[in-house]
């Protein structure tokens, strides 16, 4: 069977998309999806996406990360579909759609390389020694740290999310250093098992821990740098919930064209 799918990134967060509307893919598939996303035997990806018809929204996005498991809610994917969708017609500059955490308003640029995507509210942050532990549709971990430019993050990384707290579950681990006018993030992803370019919900954990951290409320615009770009993130926190977060940033398709799966 050959399969038409598509390239997109979003700061370098990188992720295999699938018109699945007509359901020509039964992406239940694990193997499938480590091989679609396999960086030397498949396409390469950091996450598969499966764009679907669903009752009451534009759409709905399926989303697997490269170990071929279902997984939590991915911010840059969601902003990646959203082009997609806008690519494909089935939108024009704004959107709701319905993820794994729930419906998601989304606004597009005309160009359709730019989104802004609402994310959940979140009204809990925990600590863990020096570290922020919060819930942005994904699990995060945040903790400051310094040099984050020569860190070995995927050893760093994927010691605390092995460790005894975290090995069962999984959690995205962030490490973040201030910078002039926002912050530096890089981040070693659950379920890509490495460090990732961008992580969409993970720079949405930071700016709100730092909120926290800081002890700043109101209506507040964070400037996040990350390996693969620049995103932004704009929220309300009132001291103990924060609201009308949104992911800001770029969305492009990189190439298009055909798979022979294997029956
Ligand atoms: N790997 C993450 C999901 C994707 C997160 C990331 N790609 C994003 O942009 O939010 C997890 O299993 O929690």
């Amino acid at each position: 069977m050959k399969l038409q799918f598509y390239k997109y990134q979003g700061a370098g967060n990188d992720f295999i998309m699938v018109d699945n509307r007509e359901n020509v893919v039964n992406h239940h598939n694990s193997r499938l999806i480590q091989h679609l996303c396999d960086r030397r035997f498949g396409i390469g990806g950091d996450g598969a996406m499966f764009l679907q018809n669903v009752d009451g929204y534009d759409f709905e996005m399926v989303y697997y990360n490269a170990d071929g498991k279902p997984s939590s809610m991915c911010g840059n994917g969601g902003r990646c579909i959203v082009a997609f969708a806008k690519f494909l017609g089935i939108i024009d500059d704004e959107t709701e759609f319905l993820a794994v955490d729930g419906p998601h308003y989304a606004k597009i640029s005309a160009e359709g390389n730019w989104v802004s995507l609402q994310m959940t509210d979140v009204n809990s942050i925990t600590s863990d020694d020096d570290a922020y532990v919060l819930n942005t549709g994904s699990p995060h971990y945040v903790t400051l740290t310094e040099g984050l430019k020569d860190k070995n993050v995927y050893k760093e990384g994927y010691a605390i999310r092995n460790n005894d707290t975290y090995r069962a579950e999984g959690i995205n681990i962030n490490f973040v250093e201030p910078t002039d006018n926002g912050y530096f993030v890089r981040t070693f992803e659950r379920g890509v098992e490495d460090e990732t370019f961008a992580c969409g919900t993970g720079v949405t954990a930071v700016a709100l821990a730092m909120a926290k951290h800081n002890n700043i409320t109101g209506q507040i615009t964070t400037p996040i740098k990350v390996l693969g770009g620049d995103l932004t993130i704009r929220f309300n926190y009132d001291g103990n919930t924060f609201t009308d977060i949104f992911l800001e940033g770029p969305a492009e398709k990189v190439f298009e064209g055909d798979v022979v799966l294997k029956d």
